[in-house]
């Protein structure tokens, strides 16, 4: 279950998340090729878009799941599945999302693709036995702020807060 009483906020910049999108692709580059990407949405999208371009894939599928509303955690519900037709049991094919936390969306789907190889740029230790490769651990109380989530806006100095 994904820690609700996460205080900390990390930010994670557009640029930072590119460089380290880029790092799981000089991983995944040793695996390839892939026949295809099936990106997690829909925080897995910009993340598969990264990687596609790194290891030259131009077949991309997607499969929606929806677990979180904001952050309150209910079961996950598959809302799109992919086309079985072309992905199968997953072998050859590439599983990518931004993130796995508590490891109930990358379980999900290793259960609806057995076979397929699940790459995450961040994940967090409840969820890293779930996934096949990733690159940043995150301490299970940090909550990623990712830059598609969030916009600048003007802050109190930390010695006014409350
Ligand atoms: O390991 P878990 O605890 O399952 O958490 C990881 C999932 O949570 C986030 O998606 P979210 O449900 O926030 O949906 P979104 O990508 O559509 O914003 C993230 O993109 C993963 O898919």
């Amino acid at each position: 279950m994904k820690d609700y009483t996460a205080s900390r906020y990390l930010p994670i910049a557009w640029e930072l998340f590119h460089r380290d999108t880029r790092m799981l692709a000089h991983k995944l580059v040793q695996m390839a090729p892939f026949k295809g990407i099936v990106a997690i949405t829909r925080g897995g999208l910009i993340p598969s878009s990264i990687l596609a371009r790194e290891l030259d894939i131009r077949l991309i599928d997607c499969i929606s799941i929806v677990s979180y509303d904001d952050r309150v955690q209910g079961d996950p519900t598959v809302i799109k599945d992919v086309q079985k037709d072309l992905v199968g049991d997953g072998e050859g094919w590439l599983v990518v999302d931004d993130l796995v936390d508590s490891g109930v969306t990358a379980r999900l789907v290793k259960k609806l693709l057995p076979k397929a190889h699940v790459a995450t740029v961040y994940a967090k230790p409840q969820g890293q036995d779930a996934v096949d490769t990733f690159v940043v651990p995150i301490e299970q109380t940090t909550w990623l702020q990712f830059p598609w989530d969030a916009e600048l806006q003007p802050n109190e100095p930390l010695a006014r807060r409350k």
